[in-house]
């Protein structure tokens, strides 16, 4: 952890997702230019459009002078692109929690109201987070295979978002989905078998505040492959008490694999659909994942920068 002076951090750039979390953002840039000027900061804006977002950004990064923090206004989808932008830099992501789920805000302890997140432009610490490759590409919460996959992606092909709206396509999804088989190769060892879903974890809780890898870090040098074999429906009450109260390993359902590095295949697949830090992707099989240690500096409140799973 890293202690930044409040008078360290002056220019600011502001990623601007418009669209996220069905929220309105009308006064959004107004809100933060006075936020910024009451505090002797400089408030730049760049807004997403949805279309070679990383590239635009990862350009002006390039070719104007640096900012002295890059801040995420928007949801995880938002977070994992600006983030995938600063990662090898000296350059700080800091997050402005304005998506539907927002999970890597959760387990970052920043707040989830904007006035108060606004407060880490200038009261903050410095954490350096690992990151992932999975299938060649960036992740920094949570990615995953099966279950949540196939949900994530008929959300995203809709008009709602929110809760309510994940909800109810699982509830449809759950009576036809059919579980894959799965072979793991770790540089810890093999596992092989059906998985209802499997999450490939650098970070502990899905914006659902369901905790799939509980008291891990996101600094701690590995990642963790979660499983959740299929299981019976009148299993279902009590393997989602467990994973609401952090109690994954409690069930007959569930294993956790700690890695560096993994390669997953999928019986009789070409490919495979993954989630990752909620957007969805097709990807050949096998997918390789591996992690780069501590490649990403993010600004966290200062009291509380132990992830909540862990207080
Ligand atoms: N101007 C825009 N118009 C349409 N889509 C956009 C625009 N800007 C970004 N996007 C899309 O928004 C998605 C990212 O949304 P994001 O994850 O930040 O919010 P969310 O899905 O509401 O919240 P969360 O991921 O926390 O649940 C990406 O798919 C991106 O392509």
């Amino acid at each position: 952890m890293q202690n930044a002076s409040p008078g360290s951090l002056r220019r600011l750039l502001f990623v601007l997702n418009p669209i996220s979390g069905d929220i309105d953002k009308s006064q959004l840039r107004a809100t933060v230019a006075a936020y910024c000027a009451e505090r002797g900061r400089q408030a730049e804006f760049f807004e997403t459009t949805g279309g070679q977002d990383l590239a635009r950004l990862q350009t002006l990064l390039a070719t104007a002078p640096p900012p002295d923090a890059v801040f995420a206004a928007g949801g995880d989808g938002t977070v994992s692109m600006v983030a995938e932008a600063l990662a090898g830099s000296p350059v700080p992501l800091g997050i402005l929690p304005l998506g539907s789920g927002n999970g890597l805000a959760k387990d970052l302890a920043i707040p989830l109201v904007l006035n108060e997140a606004l407060a880490l432009t200038w009261q903050h610490e410095q954490r350096q987070l690992d990151t992932l490759r999975v299938g060649g590409q960036f992740a920094v919460h949570l990615a995953d295979m099966g279950f949540n996959a196939r949900v994530v992606q008929r959300f995203n092909e809709g008009d709602v978002r929110g809760p309510g709206a994940y909800v109810r396509i699982a509830t449809q999804e759950y009576p036809s989905y059919k579980p894959a088989a799965y072979c793991i190769e770790t540089d810890e060892g093999t596992w092989e078998g059906e998985a209802f879903m499997l999450t490939i974890a650098n970070a502990n809780t899905f914006g659902s505040n369901v905790v799939i890898n509980p008291d891990r870090e996101l600094d701690d040098g590995q990642f963790e492959i979660c499983l959740i074999a299929p299981f019976p429906g009148l299993a279902a009450p009590g393997l989602l008490y467990r994973l609401y109260t952090s109690n994954f390993d409690d069930s007959d359902y569930t294993r956790r694999l700690s890695c560096r590095r993994a390669r997953i295949a999928v019986a009789g697949a070409d490919d495979v659909l993954v989630q990752l830090d909620g957007e969805p992707y097709t990807m050949p099989c096998p997918v390789e994942i591996s992690l780069q240690p501590r490649n990403l500096r993010v600004l966290v409140p200062p009291a509380t920068a132990v992830a909540p799973s862990r207080q």
